[in-house]
């Protein structure tokens, strides 16, 4: 079953203020008819893209004497959705659920594990949760058909709720009952009856505001933000001290609302001056036609020409003596009183932005007040008067600081808009959300997100390939949307907070800096990797993103890269016109992905070199590449075990200090073999897998550039005389395929097998580049274990040679050895790994380890080279880039890093 196919319904044709797209242009929709849903009541039509049982394949589970034996529908999709919405005077927000079992929670190998370390129940919770997704769709209000036909194409409106409860999967009932807040859950709620079936059940606006803070703030990661100078900067709140804050929510009045607790909040304050007061003044002294037009004049303004500043007062001058700069504005409008001027003579620009200022300086004037006067740390700012607008955050925070004196602080929301839907949708009982954490979400930016995940949707597309012809005409008309806009250099307010936005220009798009909100994936088996010494201070990524320097080259790096990738993921498909058309259409995704976190690096969130990694990654999969390096793999595997019992032959001859050399030589030589490197590759075409294997090993010379060997083998060995226990368990996360497992790797683990040291293999749970994956290594070892006494026996007791379905009895040697050797997987599909998120596997046997080995660049240099562990850790890598080496070492490309950190 086809884990993604939800994402790739979740395109959209209309782009909310980019204008080259129109949403009601059927060439793009790129289906003749248009789907509508159908009057209630009415014979129900039938359309191809509307969701039906796919029986293809179907066949009778179990017994076939049962009376109702199961049928199995191998190629339906076992997607349940739910769905809550906030339906407001001019967007209305849909936040839905699709269930989506966790696929890659079966095997052997997992159960066997599991009894050896005693897990019975991996989700400790009082109810089954199933995986799933939470997608966030927008549509104009004034548009609400297009809502209707949404949720009526993606079926939404049949798994809702009955009486209190969720129905069960798919079923439809006379009375379906959707949760919904806002006035438009009043005005539609017939409309919503006549055409969909559905009965609306009103929620409680505030209550659902504060209910989706809450659940944003404690369960997403980089929602909360702060944006001073044209600078958003991610704040990590910890969701155990969260409680209270001020949550000011800007509609077109404002509410102050005090938090203290999850349903435990108070309306403090509130004033009458809001978003509506905004663009109603605004429309009377602008004549402009819309908020967003409102907005954009904004950009352009100068609000020195209309608002008296204090320098006009004082004759250019400061008045330092009370701390006001001349460039503070005395009287918002002020100056038009001491002119002889018309409204006609002031630029309808200048008016919007001195508008903007008077409104956004008392809103956060007001709410610091309040905050003062319950003694509240933090104000998180909501509501559609802020929709991401940079220059509207902007001057909200320069009036909280300065009325603060810098001690409070204004903090956004990315999914600010869906504060109420998200709420609506927490009002169901029983939906497995409300004590889910961080960790357990995961956010994905499908193709589609990048430009509509938070603007206005438009209807959704049917399977990969109306995706495929969409992207294929997406770039060709949109070149302006993919193309890097110019971005808002810093200051956009200035220190005295009154210079001019300097983000103006035609040519800017008014939502470049906005934010994208992806589909969060909830994994409810990810865990916090246990070992981590302080979970809290943990940063994965090595490489900041926020510097521009630094983005553009790993931009460039990644571009550069695109043309081989493609040629290789195509040709992993059999190269057939298929499969060509899926890699046009991931270049230019991906390409499009680049192109947006250029304009806006925290379009996504916190931006580090991992994610782009792993976004890469995902686009792959997103277009069906699921392992485009599986050949070159085999390949590499098949020659390195052809030489490994030469190897193990020529280990077992050395004293055991020179062998542990040679084992961490090997390691670090074979780590040369990545195909993610652009040097590498290169080297590849200089000779076979043995010969650079051979050279790389010949080149080793110590002292390498971080080196710890000696550290290490004291730890080890000790003395002669004074031998230091053994470890107890290794997990060794792995990296590469070939050589890199095969002949480093594996001996290593053999090493510390023998010493009596439990040793557990972490690779990926799916393939990344030329990664080995979970999967593909029982088959490795049990090949390798054919050569090798000590690695059978480990893996036979590591329940890994049923997994490589090895008959151990064909196989009859000495295999009293009893430490095993296990395989778990790390819950990822990337390059990289982030120890806040991994499988519940790892975490299950990290219990008991006390060393860590990472292995590689990805896993130990971009990430996880400052991470602190509580056991003895032991980082790995060769350096196959050169910029890394002369930033992170201070060295030069193939330099290896050999860091040993024993636990503090
Ligand atoms: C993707 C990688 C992190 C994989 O390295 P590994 O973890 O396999 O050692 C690495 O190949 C990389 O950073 N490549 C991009 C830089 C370059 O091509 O030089
Ligand atoms: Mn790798």
């Amino acid at each position: 079953m086809d884990n993604l196919t939800e994402d790739h319904q979740e395109f959209n044709i209309g782009i909310d203020g980019g204008g080259s797209i129109n949403n009601t242009d059927n060439q793009f929709i790129g289906r003749g008819e248009k789907e509508m849903a159908p009057i209630a009541g009415n014979s129900i039509h039938r359309s191809s893209s509307r969701p039906q049982l796919d029986l293809s394949g179907a066949a009778i589970q179990g017994n076939f004497e049962e009376r109702d034996p199961t049928i199995l529908l191998p190629n339906q999709s076992d997607d349940i959705s739910h769905l809550a919405l906030d339906i407001g005077g001019s967007l209305i927000k849909l936040v839905y659920f699709s269930r989506h079992e966790n696929q890659t929670v079966t095997d052997r190998r997992r159960k066997i594990i599991n009894a050896r370390l005693g897990i019975t129940n991996v989700n400790r919770r009082s109810y089954p949760i199933l995986g799933g997704r939470l997608h966030f769709v927008k549509f104009e209000t004034n548009k609400i058909n297009e809502c209707l036909d949404f949720i009526y194409s993606k079926q939404l409106h049949r798994g809702g709720m009955d009486s209190r409860h969720w129905q069960s999967e798919g079923s439809v009932t006379e009375n379906t009952i959707i949760k919904a807040t806002g006035g438009g859950a009043y005005k539609f709620a017939d409309l919503f009856k006549d055409r969909l079936g559905i009965s609306i059940e009103k929620e409680d606006e505030m209550n659902c505001l504060v209910a989706g803070a809450n659940f944003l703030l404690k369960a997403i990661r980089h929602e909360a933000f702060t944006h001073m100078e044209g600078q958003k900067e991610f704040v990590q709140i910890d969701s155990n001290d969260l409680f209270p804050y001020l949550l000011v929510n800007i509609g077109s009045g404002v509410s102050m609302i005090k938090v203290d607790g999850d349903g435990i909040f108070q309306r403090v304050s509130g004033t009458n001056v809001g978003g509506g007061t905004y663009w109603g003044l605004g429309k009377l002294l602008t004549k402009c036609k819309s908020f967003d037009e409102l907005l954009e004049l904004s950009q352009r303004g100068d609000n020195r020409t209309i608002d008296m500043l204090v320098g006009d007062i004082y004759g250019g001058m400061d008045y330092s003596k009370i701390g006001l700069s001349a460039s503070t504005i005395a009287s918002s409008f002020g100056k038009a009183i001491s002119e002889n001027k018309d409204l006609e003579d002031y630029s309808p620009e200048d008016i919007s932005l001195s508008l903007l200022r008077m409104i956004s300086y008392n809103i956060g004037q007001i709410a610091y007040l309040n905050a003062l006067r319950f003694g509240l740390k933090r104000i998180f700012f909501g509501g559609f008067f802020i929709r991401g607008h940079a220059y509207t955050m902007d001057t909200i925070s320069f009036a909280v600081q300065f009325w603060s004196k810098g001690q409070a602080q204004a903090m956004f929301l990315r999914h600010e808009g869906f504060l109420g839907a998200i709420g609506a949708f927490m009002s169901y009982e029983k939906h497995g959300l409300d004590d889910l954490m961080v960790h357990q979400f995961v956010e994905r930016f499908p193709m589609g997100a990048p430009y509509i995940g938070g603007s206005v949707h438009g209807p959704p597309l049917g399977d990969l390939n109306e995706k495929i012809s969409w992207m294929e005409k997406f770039v060709q008309k949109g070149t302006e949307i993919t193309a890097p806009v110019p971005t808002a250099p810093p200051g956009t307010t200035g220190l005295g907070g009154f210079e001019v936005p300097s983000s103006k220009g035609d040519a800017l798009r008014p939502d470049a800096s906005k934010l994208n909100v992806g589909v969060l994936h909830l994994v409810p088996s990810l865990e916090v990797f246990p070992l981590l010494s302080d979970p809290k201070t943990y940063e994965p990524n090595t490489i900041d993103l926020s510097d521009h320097g630094e983005l553009e080259y790993w931009f460039t790096v990644l571009s550069e890269h695109m043309p081989d990738l493609v040629d290789k993921a195509v040709a992993s498909e059999g190269g057939t016109d298929d499969a060509k058309r899926r890699g046009d259409a991931f270049a230019r995704a991906f390409s499009a992905h680049l192109a947006r976190l250029m304009e806006e690096p925290a379009a996504y969130g916190k931006l580090g070199l991992a994610n782009l990694l792993e976004l890469r990654e995902e686009c792959l999969r997103e277009f069906h590449f699921h392992d485009v390096y599986r050949s070159i793999k085999q390949r590499e595997n098949e020659a390195s075990l052809a030489v490994l019992p030469d190897l193990l032959m020529e280990l077992d001859s050395m004293n055991e200090e020179t062998r542990l050399l040679t084992l961490i030589e090997g390691v670090l030589a074979a780590n040369i073999f990545d195909w993610g490197s652009r040097a590498c590759v290169d080297l590849y075409h200089k000779g076979t897998i043995i010969e650079i294997y051979r050279m790389s090993r010949n080149k080793m010379q110590r002292p390498w550039r971080v080196d710890d060997f000696d550290l290490f083998k004291e730890r080890m060995f000790s003395s002669a005389e004074k031998r230091p226990r053994p470890y107890k368990r290794a997990l060794l996360f792995v990296d590469n395929s070939g050589a890199d497992i095969v002949l480093g790797m594996l001996p290593l683990a053999r090493e510390l097998l023998r010493r009596g040291t439990e040793v557990v293999l972490v690779a990926n749970s799916l393939p990344a580049l030329n990664d080995i994956t979970a999967m593909e290594l029982p088959d490795i070892v049990a090949e390798a274990a054919k050569h090798c006494d000590i690695l059978r026996g480990a893996a036979e007791a590591g329940g890994l040679l049923v997994d490589a379905m090895i008959n151990v009895q064909d196989s009859p040697r000495d295999s009293s050895f009893s430490v095993p050797l296990m395989v778990v997987e790390n819950g990822c599909g990337s390059p990289c790994i982030d120890l806040r998120q991994v499988s519940s596997e790892l975490a299950a046997v990290a219990k008991d380890a006390d060393l860590v080995i990472l292995e590689g660049m990805g896993r130990s240099l971009h990430t996880n080279f400052n991470a602190k562990f509580k056991c003895d850790a032991l980082k790995l890598a060769m350096v196959k880039n050169q910029r890394l080496a002369a930033k992170l070492i201070n060295g030069n490309i193939y330099d290896c890093v050999c860091r040993f950190e024993p636990a503090n």
